[in-house]
């Protein structure tokens, strides 16, 4: 078919999902629309405004919002400001929706109802898809969407997002625009007791007021939450996350670093002698294969992120955190961005818009960078196969994983002794309890789970095609020209303009114990923080003479470099903010330059003194 047009503005009717946080408005979107947007088992995960179309059988294609999260239509955070924006018709270069699809959590009407009234007040038609209505049967719940339609006056669809149950019915009812019910007179604007009120009188009618009894989550929080028990819990999970990261992942990692080396010495034999094959060998093989070799690694902490996300355990972790939280002037509202910032910081600040108080906000953002992200994972993979002994301690726990545990630790109690800081020289409110709501526990889907992590690997290899490929090559280029002078005795790199950059850096780098070659690494890794790997294979396989060019990197720094100088590179990589990408995000959400400076400078500041005294105090107590 061909398109005879084209339009410049979308035409045609606009469509939302509005509804409380965690109802299931990213699930239902993804079902119709065929995204793929993050749904996990808690609050504030949307927080942006995301589009996509919606086929009807009718065979119209409509667009359809999917928002953030909202109780109420008077906004308290910037993520709920942006649903209201949008209901209001004040979102830029957006026209008011034609019609609403209120979603609602079929197992807590109480409050879910609430919204619809409010979506109505406004004057938007709206009709209701009653989502969770597995779960709202298996807890014996019956609801009467007929009556519910009636006493609504809009159309109301059951469905379950995740199973694809009454998409059908819903779509069909979305592509029938004579079914949309008509723009409610805008009445007297009525308060939140009277629409309260309305609410209970709804559910009397629909026999839904009587107390719901005690649910499994209910039993379970009694153990996750306990004062003393789901502390430890919490310890013991984290403490198995990092040890898995180690043990499961040896296997596929040695697989994949065995043919690499294959790789690198079957090309190099059938390459002629040459820059070109130093560009592949020393550059490509040898650089970016270094960094391949941690995706494993990658795979396994995500999977952990991933079943704890969509389990539901997450915000009960923020729950049992809040008190720490609290005595450093943070709410526990901080603990998912900073948990997401695990992954990467990006998300991590941007999902710092759930928070209502700016104070906090800001605070969260200018810590989130010490969240170890999973750049990160590479080096410290790296640093600690190489220099930490592969030993059993008691009870069959493995040294290389408990010092992963601890350099994770290091930055989040460098965050709290941060935040703590800034709370003594900032000004703000008293930080509310935390008002944060426990969903029910879901069993983890495995399609989900594979998703996500099919989408991780596929981030990863990006990065690793992309970026990293691209900064290594130029890295090669530069330590490859100019080449040596005449009778020149010593590896040609170091007559290289790279050669010259990295002493030159090193005069910074030598007092907390860094040589040239890693004074080096560090300038590409600013870009992302696994370059800095792929770096030092690329200045290792071309400083090396001969024979041992292929050699895998670990084994090489753990001869060149003694143990103070790793454990304050390990120092380093903890704190120094290492990624230009981050502050781009932090600009963008702070509306200046101010705040990603200020973070500049003081994460490099304690990067430098953390590394200056961890490779101080080592050389001291190591003689
Ligand atoms: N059992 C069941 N689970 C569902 C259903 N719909 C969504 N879920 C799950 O509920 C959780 C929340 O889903 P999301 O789609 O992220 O919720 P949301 O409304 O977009 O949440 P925010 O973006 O935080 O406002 C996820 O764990 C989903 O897998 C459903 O109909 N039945
Ligand atoms: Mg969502």
């Amino acid at each position: 078919m061909n398109e005879a047009v084209i339009h410049l503005h979308p035409a045609g009717p606009l469509l939302a999902l509005v509804g409380n946080p965690n109802c299931g408005k990213t699930a239902l979107f993804n079902r119709l629309t065929g995204s793929r947007q993050k749904v996990a088992n808690y609050a504030g995960v949307t927080v942006e405004r995301k589009e996509g179309r919606v086929q009807t059988p009718q065979g119209k294609s409509l667009r359809l919002l999917d928002l953030p999260g909202t109780y109420s239509l008077y906004p308290r955070s910037p993520d709920e400001r942006v649903t209201c924006d949008v209901l209001a018709g004040r979102a830029i270069g957006e026209k008011r929706p034609d019609l609403v699809v209120c979603v609602l959590d079929a197992t807590n009407l109480r409050r879910n109802l609430r919204l619809v009234l409010a979506v109505q007040r406004m004057g938007l038609p709206c009709v209701v898809a009653l989502n969770m209505a597995d779960l709202a049967a298996k807890r014996g719940l019956h609801i009467d969407t007929e009556k519910m339609s009636r006493a609504l006056g809009v159309p109301v669809v059951r469905t379950v997002a995740t199973k694809g149950e009454g998409l059908d019915d819903l779509r069909a009812l979305l592509g029938q625009r004579e079914d949309w019910p008509a723009v409610p007179a805008q009445g007297e604007p009525s308060t939140d007791p009277q629409d309260q009120a309305r609410v209970n009188a709804l559910l009397h009618e629909l026999g839904l007021d009587q107390q719901t009894p005690e649910l499994p989550s209910d039993q379970l929080d009694r153990f996750v939450l306990h004062p003393v028990l789901g502390p430890v819990l919490l310890a013991v999970l984290l403490f198995f996350l990092f040890q898995a990261v180690f043990s499961w992942a040896e296997p596929p990692k040695d697989l994949i670093e065995a043919s690499i080396a294959w790789l690198g010495t079957e090309v190099g034999s059938l390459m002629p002698e040459g820059w070109l094959r130093s560009l592949v060998v020393d550059g490509l093989i040898a650089g970016v294969g270094g960094v391949l070799v941690f995706l494993p690694q990658i795979l396994i902490l995500f999977f952990f992120i991933l079943v704890l996300e969509e389990s539901g355990y997450l915000p009960r972790a923020a729950f049992l955190l809040d008190r720490i939280m609290g005595s450093v002037g943070l709410s526990g509202r901080s603990f998912i961005p900073l948990l997401s910032s695990f992954a990467c910081a990006i998300p991590g600040i941007m999902a710092t818009r759930s928070i209502a108080n700016p104070r906090d906000r800001l605070v969260t953002i200018l810590i989130a960078p010490m969240m170890t992200c999973s750049a990160r994972l590479p080096v410290y993979a790296l640093l600690i196969g190489a220099f930490v002994p592969q030993r059993q301690l008691w009870g069959g726990i493995q040294l290389q994983g408990l010092v992963l545990f601890a350099l994770y630790l290091a930055g989040i109690v460098g965050a709290m002794a941060v935040a703590w800081v800034l709370k003594r020289f900032t000004s703000g409110q008293q930080t509310r309890p935390l008002m944060m709501e426990l969903p029910s526990y879901h069993w983890p889907h495995p399609r989900n789970i594979a998703i996500g992590l099919w989408q991780r690997a596929v981030i990863f290899l990006r990065r690793v095609g992309g970026i990293i490929l691209v900064l290594t090559l130029l890295l090669w280029l530069l330590a490859s020209f100019p080449g040596p002078p005449e009778g020149a005795t010593g590896p040609a790199i170091q007559y290289s303009f790279a050669g010259m950059l990295g002493r030159g850096l090193a005069v910074i780098f030598e007092p907390i114990g860094f040589n040239w070659q890693i004074s080096l690494a560090l300038v590409p890794g600013l870009a992302a923080r696994e370059i800095a790997i792929s770096a030092l294979g690329t200045v290792y396989a071309l400083a090396a003479t001969g024979e041992d060019t292929a050699q895998a990197l670990a084994p090489l720094i753990a001869q060149s470099w003694g143990l103070p100088t790793a454990f304050s590179l390990l120092a380093w990589f903890v704190f120094a903010p290492q990624c230009v990408a981050t502050l781009a995000a932090v600009r963008r959400e702070t509306g200046g330059m101010k705040i990603p400076l200020i973070m500049v400078g003081y994460l490099f500041g304690l990067a430098y003194l953390a590394s200056y005294a961890t490779f101080h105090i080592s050389r001291w107590i190591l003689g």
